[in-house]
């Protein structure tokens, strides 16, 4: 058979053999050395069926006992098994010295195989009584224990003593442990696993820690889970494939596992699934005892963190339950080869350590125990060390064939009983756990939502928003992407308050303020249940009966963001049927407008809508104030006529009118108050100061253009003007430069034609002026064009602001 991580069925356990001690074992098995009791009479023992043998003997004679506790407790006194006989091997079990708890240790029975009932073994231990296991063949030969199972007890009945209270204390904050050792084949797996017909130990804690979540309405949970196998000392995550060869680290809580996964769990059957995988990677391989021996140490943790709602809210208590399958320690006459033997060793080296840590603890002394030597004591060291309950179930068998493999299973429970144990309650611890920091987030988150909410509500409706994104032009694209993002930022922050809550397990009973009055069919399970209670159904697992599996649905829990969002749905229909408008008659309306709800109504909580229905209260109670104050007025009027007719209208009139008032006053108050609290809205306020802003600074801009367009056209016509003045002096000059030339050939002309010296000085000065007339009109030229060209920047100016103006968006329709 393969010996490792083999693919099984999808139930953990329907790859475990079947439940009857008879149906597993080869009947081809050779087993030879069959011991016989020293002193063996034929009687067959009723108690282990036909074919076994009870050796005869006299126990009143050789032995005597005082038990003086209960069942299954911690710290129970129990008492020495008292020898009257030499012979009498019993290893006593003291008190716990230093007054501390001490380890549960409970014996459990198997049947015979079919195996050893085929080979002809006889029964060579068996429970005397419910504490007391005895040898057979030298009765004297006997050890006590907090209790002692039978081959025919249920898992279940070894649940209620061996682990129920461990799992109790778990859910109150104390760790604790319990733990399955024995000889291979002795019904260890069957004891922690179970199967089908007979849930054991795990699937009882798991259903049993969900059981009480239900039965605590006044607390919150959060629960993990990891589940590793030690093969060959080497540490394997079984809910992670990758997770391979774990280091053991210490902090100042213990010893852990790095990087070992962790997966939060909402129902039995989701945590069921988890081990169901886990069995998956599991390794089992076949020896000639056990045809699917675990080759592994498993453990199976559940790590539970609690705390109380609102203000009962006393920090977070967290503890750490480990469901622990030993892998069963194999004797010489466990036949293996090659790879088996390699495991068989790896598994007694640790169980051998285990026993010496055991050993040395029982002892007392402050003497060094070798946790470090194997990696199932270095993570046991915090449970073994007394810092949690700790339960010990010791399978074995009682055949003759493993008579010494017993004993020892026994001498190791005894030593086991030996060792103190100071359970207490773990310190709470609060700003490092995980649902204290979901819860955190959660609160955050809501109130993040809740402004959201109210921003986008209160104060502004939607078709001011819209109307304001008309008047902003393109600034519409901007707040419709804000709004949009908001809209993005409100369904990103319900889908992670969502998810978060649904991680956080509360009970479903009616205690819890807010919860009460839950009708049924308005509960849901948390994400994932349905699904993983059909992995649970495929297996079978916990289909014991009806009743079970019901109980389990039962202890099924809801997220508590469905009781939010069911707190929050319950308020709005109460709301409605208080406040409907269309309940409110006017007659009718004094009894649908009583507050009867008004201390329920926190102020600070109310929604948009419901704030809404509030105003519209109280718009309609004043149209009716005004209403029935007007039929007054006109019943005064018509009194003078015949005033004893109309006095009593006029008075139940003037009563209606003061009810109403005051009626109008409270809706009042109450409109007030979650103004109030909702005044503190950032995101309204930022959104509306963000309109305003865009607003006022879209009209500053529409002002601006108004000025300088104004400014442009006075420059333009300006300009116009100069343009015309200098095309005047242009025409101008034209002239003149005509009449200059003229003037110059008459001069040439004057002196060629030697003309009078006077005429030729008019003629010079008539010149001279005009060149002056000329310089004058060049530099009025040059003027112009300076004009111009400052005209021409005046107009880029202009035009560079227009395209600006219309660049930012806010330009006005001018
Ligand atoms: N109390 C019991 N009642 C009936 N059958 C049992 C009981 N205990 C064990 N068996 C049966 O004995 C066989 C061996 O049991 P199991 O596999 O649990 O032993 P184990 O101690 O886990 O062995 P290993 O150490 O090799 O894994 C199985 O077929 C199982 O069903």
């Amino acid at each position: 058979m393969a010996s490792s991580s083999r693919a099984r069925s999808s139930s953990p356990f329907s790859h475990r053999k079947p439940s009857s001690p008879y149906s597993s074992a080869s009947s081809t098995a050779s087993y030879n050395n069959t011991l016989m009791p020293r002193s063996c009479s034929a009687s067959a023992s009723s108690f282990f069926g036909s074919r076994s043998v009870t050796p005869s003997r006299d126990r009143s004679d050789s032995i005597y006992y005082g038990l003086s506790h209960g069942a299954g407790g911690y710290g129970g006194s129990l008492t020495q098994v008292g020898v009257g006989s030499e012979e009498l091997i019993a290893e006593p079990i003291d008190q716990p010295r230093n007054g501390g708890d001490s380890i549960s240790v409970t014996i459990r029975f198997r049947p015979l195989s079919e195996r050893e009932f085929q080979r002809g073994d006889e029964i060579a231990w068996s429970a005397d009584g419910d504490k007391i296991v005895r040898n057979e063949y030298n009765p004297a030969t006997a050890y006590a224990f907090d209790k002692v199972f039978g081959p025919h007890t249920a898992s279940h009945e070894v649940y209620e003593v061996a682990a129920k209270p461990v799992v109790k204390a778990a859910m109150e904050g104390v760790n604790g442990t319990v733990f399955a050792y024995g000889v291979t084949s002795s019904g260890k797996t069957h004891t922690m696993h179970g199967d089908q017909n007979s849930p054991g130990i795990i699937p009882l804690a798991i259903k049993d820690v969900f059981s009480s979540i239900q039965d605590s309405p006044g607390r919150e949970f959060l629960l993990r889970v990891s589940y590793l196998e030690i093969y060959n000392e080497v540490i394997n995550d079984l809910l992670d494939p990758t997770g391979q060869n774990l280091r053991v680290r210490e902090d100042a809580q213990g010893t852990y596992v790095e990087g070992i996964k962790e997966e939060v769990v909402l129902s039995p059957g989701h945590a069921l699934s988890f081990i169901a995988a886990g069995e998956e990677h599991r390794h089992v391989g076949s020896n000639n005892f056990n045809l699917f021996s675990s080759r592994s140490h498993t453990i199976f943790s559940l790590m539970i963190e609690s705390s109380a709602h609102g203000d009962e809210y006393d920090g977070v208590i967290f503890s750490q339950l480990n469901l622990i399958d030993l892998a069963g320690s194999e004797s010489s006459k466990t036949e293996t080869t090659g790879i088996r033997r390699k495991e068989g060793s790896y598994i007694n080296k640790s169980l051998l350590t285990l026993g010496t840590v055991i050993g040395k603890l029982s002892e007392g002394r402050a003497s060094h125990v070798p946790y470090r030597d194997s990696k199932l004591t270095r993570l046991l060291q915090s449970s073994l060390s007394g810092h949690g309950h700790v339960s010990l179930i010791c399978t074995v068998t009682p055949a003759s064939s493993n008579m010494e493999e017993t004993h020892n299973t026994l001498k190791f429970a005894s030593r086991a009983k030996r060792v103190e144990i100071y359970a207490s309650r773990n310190k709470i611890i609060d700003e490092k756990s995980l649902i204290k920091k979901y819860q955190k987030e959660i609160s955050s988150l809501k109130q993040e939502l809740d402004q959201l909410r109210q921003g986008m509500l209160a104060g502004v409706s939607h078709e001011e928003i819209l109307s304001l994104r008309q008047k902003l032009e393109e600034g519409q694209v901007k707040m419709q992407s804000r709004l949009e993002e908001e809209e993005e930022a409100k369904a990103a922050l319900m889908s992670r308050i969502q998810r978060l809550t649904k991680l956080i397990l509360v009970s479903t009973k009616n205690t819890i303020p807010g919860l009460t009055d839950v009708p049924g069919h308005q509960l849901s399970h948390s994400v994932g249940e349905d699904d993983k209670l059909d992995v649970l159904r495929e297996g079978a697992l916990l289909a014991e009966n009806e009743t079970q599996k019901d109980s389990l649905s039962s202890a099924s829990l809801i997220a508590s963001d469905l009781t939010y969002e069911f707190k929050h749905r319950r308020s709005s229909s109460m709301w409605n049927e208080e406040f409907s408008p269309a309940s409110s008659t006017v007659t009718e309306s004094t009894h649908s407008y009583e507050l009867k709800g008004t201390s329920k109504l926190a102020p600070g909580r109310m929604t948009q809508d419901q704030m809404d229905l509030l105003v519209e209260q109280v718009k309609m109670l004043a149209g009716e104030i005004a209403f029935s104050t007007s039929t007054l007025k006109r019943l005064v009027e018509y009194s003078v006529n015949d005033p004893d007719s109309s006095k009593t209208q006029i008075q139940n009139l003037e009563r209606e009118i003061q009810e109403k008032k005051r009626q109008m006053r409270v809706l009042e108050q109450h409109i007030t108050e979650s103004g109030e609290a909702s005044i503190t809205n950032a995101s309204l306020v930022d959104m509306q100061q963000t309109v305003m802003r865009l607003m006022t600074q879209c009209n500053e801009k529409a002002f601006e253009l108004e000025i300088t367009s104004a400014d442009n056209r006075i420059l333009q016509e300006q300009l116009q003007n100069k343009c015309s003045e200098n095309k005047e002096l242009q025409d101008k000059m034209t002239l003149l430069e005509q009449r200059l030339a003229s003037l110059s050939g008459d001069k040439a002309s004057v002196n060629s034609e030697h003309m009078s010296e006077e005429y030729v000085d008019g003629l010079k000065k008539k010149v001279q002026s005009q060149e002056i007339e000329n310089e004058k009109l060049k530099i009025g030229q040059v003027q112009i064009s300076e004009e111009n060209s400052g005209l021409q920047g005046a107009k880029s100016e202009i035009v560079r602001r227009s395209f600006l103006c219309k660049r930012t968006g806010l330009c006005c329709s001018s």
